[in-house]
């Protein structure tokens, strides 16, 4: 469950926590809680309720939050996705993609780190949103199309190299049409610890 002492705001970039500690780790991914379950039983404690929420995940973390709720930019642009995110989501290896890595903050903390991976394919027309979100969740945008449908959530095992780096992470594909996009949300230990 998230930390309730906490009212230093470590989003603020002179009290972030170690910037190390606030980068997304390499992660394994199983198809399901229960695969992952098999490698490390901490996916059954305190962490499970948060990598199998469904519906918006901001809203889930809003709804836990005493005071505030926010989303801090990590890193905005194009860039090219790892191999196996460009495999996961049949693009070519070496396209470039918009890459979001943000910050979600509940009481002034961080709580998760999110990558999100938008192929070019989503950029053209009512997508062009998705690279001018700024502070606005994610979430707030896919959850307001019912066009875009969230798949099958995957249960990530991180391989963290930093203490207090996230060792649990979820992710899904989110389709509309021909379009998809990966959205992978990595769990801070202060979330659930
Ligand atoms: C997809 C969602 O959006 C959330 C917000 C994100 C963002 O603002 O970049 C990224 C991942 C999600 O935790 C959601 O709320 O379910």
């Amino acid at each position: 469950m998230p930390s309730k002492d906490c009212d230093i705001d470590f989003c603020t970039p002179e009290l972030s926590a170690n910037p190390r500690t606030l980068s997304v780790p390499r992660t394994e991914w199983y198809d399901s809680l229960a695969a992952a379950g098999l490698r490390n039983a901490d996916v059954h404690g305190p962490a499970r309720y948060w990598l199998q929420v469904e519906g918006s995940f901001t809203r889930a973390l809003q709804q836990q939050c005493r005071h505030s709720f926010h989303v801090e930019i990590h890193y905005e642009g194009f860039s090219r996705p790892s191999l196996e995110e460009a495999r996961h989501l049949g693009i070519p290896g070496r396209q470039h993609a918009w890459i979001r890595e943000v910050r979600l903050c509940g009481d002034g903390a961080p709580w998760v780190l999110a990558r999100t991976i938008i192929p070019l394919a989503c950029l053209d027309g009512e997508g062009r949103r998705l690279r001018h979100l700024g502070n606005r969740p994610l979430g707030a945008y896919l959850f307001s199309n019912p066009l875009w449908q969230r798949g099958p959530i995957e249960t990530g095992l991180c391989l963290p190299e930093f203490p207090g780096q996230p060792e649990i992470a979820r992710r899904s594909v989110f389709r509309n049409q021909s379009r998809s996009l990966l959205v992978g949300e990595y769990l801070l230990p202060r979330l659930y610890r």
